[in-house]
């Protein structure tokens, strides 16, 4: 939204009372809106203020007031270029019409909202937006020197380059080697998760064992996996060839869309990879997609990511780190690891639990600024009191996060809405209204 508004209220008792909205619009036309206290000469004399500024106005229209009956409001537009004679002239307004004003707002948020993802087809467009495996990971990745491995990894990157919306996941035959790395990853972390794992994951893991091919010698397909997860809580997998930038992976989650690698863990390294891989999203975050309250969550982190500043969307990424990556919280008199990068690798996970991190009570605002490594185990970590209140914390910081619309997303639009006007909060009062309805006579007949 390029509108900036800006209101200035005068006092009524004196020559008028005065609001100007200014919108600067794309053809380059300042537009503003004033109201005058309707008399012989009001307009003449305002618009001598705009003559003396040398100010050419391109458009005026008039109304009377809807606030106050004795006003008319004028919509005059001017060329952009005129702006800063435009403000000198605002001043004057206020100025000579009236001796106490109020400015309420002078955001000023231009053209500066990012692009965000708005139904699941847009999500095409990140296929090919991976972070290079360049930057940070290059140097400490355990496969960085195997050709073998980088071959076969640029097999899997092609699958994820060409995959569209609505296409089942291609299977993949995975070569001994892999299946051996897969079989030692889940042995190790299947005997450590009754004692470190929390209890949504326990709870979760033995459906996988039974639905989804989960086992020791068997790598499950992600499209058996993500058809599984739509049926628990409408989360689905999308293949995708490596790290994504934390917006373009946060606007996934706001569909209920997680992006999973494919590809796995060089077998040098089992317990621990600096790299998101299928043992990391298989074993470390789909049982806890497919909870329903954990779900919920992270499709919030995902709405409030969308259309979010930079410097918000680094600490909203800062928060998913510690929370859905990294997080442990208590449960009765034990604290459990429910945090997928920890899920995912026996070594940190033993690590974790141990007397040797630090551990500090997770509050999003203090949490949101932790410098974090991401190629070796945490040094810190933070605790959630339990899943409902982590949850609660971070919707009220969510909160916090600039931007001039609220959105929702629709589920059988499969799409994002804007709700900026009254016929959409309509509907959503609507279909709300309906849900409270089936909430109430269920109680009732539960009674
Ligand atoms: C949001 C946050 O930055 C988070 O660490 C993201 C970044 N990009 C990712 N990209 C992929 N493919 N998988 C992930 O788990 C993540 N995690
Ligand atoms: N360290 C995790 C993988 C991971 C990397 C980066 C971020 C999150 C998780 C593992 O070994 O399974
Ligand atoms: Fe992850």
């Amino acid at each position: 939204m390029d509108a900036m508004l800006r209101k200035l209220n005068g006092d009524n008792s004196t020559r008028g009372s005065i609001y100007l909205e200014e919108q600067v619009n794309k053809s380059g036309v300042v537009s503003c809106i004033f109201s005058l206290k309707e008399g012989v000469g009001a307009l003449v004399h305002a618009l001598r203020l705009f003559e003396d500024k040398g100010i050419n106005l391109t458009h005026i229209e008039s109304r009377p007031s809807r606030l106050n009956k004795d006003e008319y409001e004028f919509f005059i537009s001017v060329d952009a270029a005129c702006s800063p004679a435009l403000d000198e002239v605002v001043n004057s307004l206020r100025a000579e019409i009236s001796g106490q004003v109020h400015e309420l707002s002078r955001s000023k948020q231009k053209d500066t909202l990012p692009w965000f993802p708005t139904n699941l087809q847009d999500l095409d467009r990140f296929a090919n937006q991976i972070l290079s495996y360049g930057s940070e990971l290059d140097a400490d990745h355990p496969g960085f020197k195997d050709k073998v491995y980088r071959a076969r990894r640029k097999e899997f990157a092609d699958i994820a380059y060409n995959y569209r919306h609505g296409q089942p996941i291609p299977c993949v035959e995975y070569t001994e080697e892999e299946k051996a790395t897969w079989g030692i990853v889940f042995r190790e972390l299947k005997t450590l998760y009754p004692t470190h794992a929390c209890r949504e994951h326990n709870r979760v893991f033995p459906l996988l064992e039974e639905y989804c091919g989960y086992r020791e010698d068997n790598i499950p397909q992600l499209e058996d996996v993500s058809n599984f997860l739509q049926s628990c809580t409408g989360f689905r997998l999308r293949p995708v060839a490596g790290l994504l930038s934390s917006r373009d992976f946060l606007a996934g989650l706001a569909f209920r869309v997680f992006h999973s690698t494919q590809y796995i863990r060089h077998g040098s390294k089992p317990m621990y990879t600096p790299e998101p891989d299928i043992c990391h999203e298989l074993l470390g975050h789909v049982p806890l997609f497919a909870d329903a309250s954990f779900a919920q969550f992270s499709q919030e982190i995902g709405l409030a990511s969308l259309g979010a500043p930079d410097e918000y969307i680094e600490k909203l990424a800062t928060v998913y780190w510690f929370t859905v990556e990294f997080g442990l919280c208590k449960q009765g008199n034990d604290i459990k690891a429910y945090g997928a990068g920890l899920l995912s690798s026996f070594g940190e996970l033993q690590y974790c639990l141990s007397d040797k991190p630090k551990l500090l009570p997770f509050e999003p605002e203090k949490t949101s600024m932790q410098k974090y490594p991401i190629t070796e185990f945490q040094p810190v970590y933070y605790i959630a009191e339990s899943f409902e209140d982590g949850k609660e914390k971070v919707r009220k910081y969510a909160a916090t996060i600039p931007r001039p619309f609220s959105l929702r997303y629709n589920a059988y639009t499969q799409s994002i809405e804007v709700l900026d006007n009254t016929q959409k909060l309509s509907n959503l009062a609507d279909s709300i209204s309906s849900e409270m309805g089936i909430l109430c006579s269920a109680l009732q007949k539960m009674n």
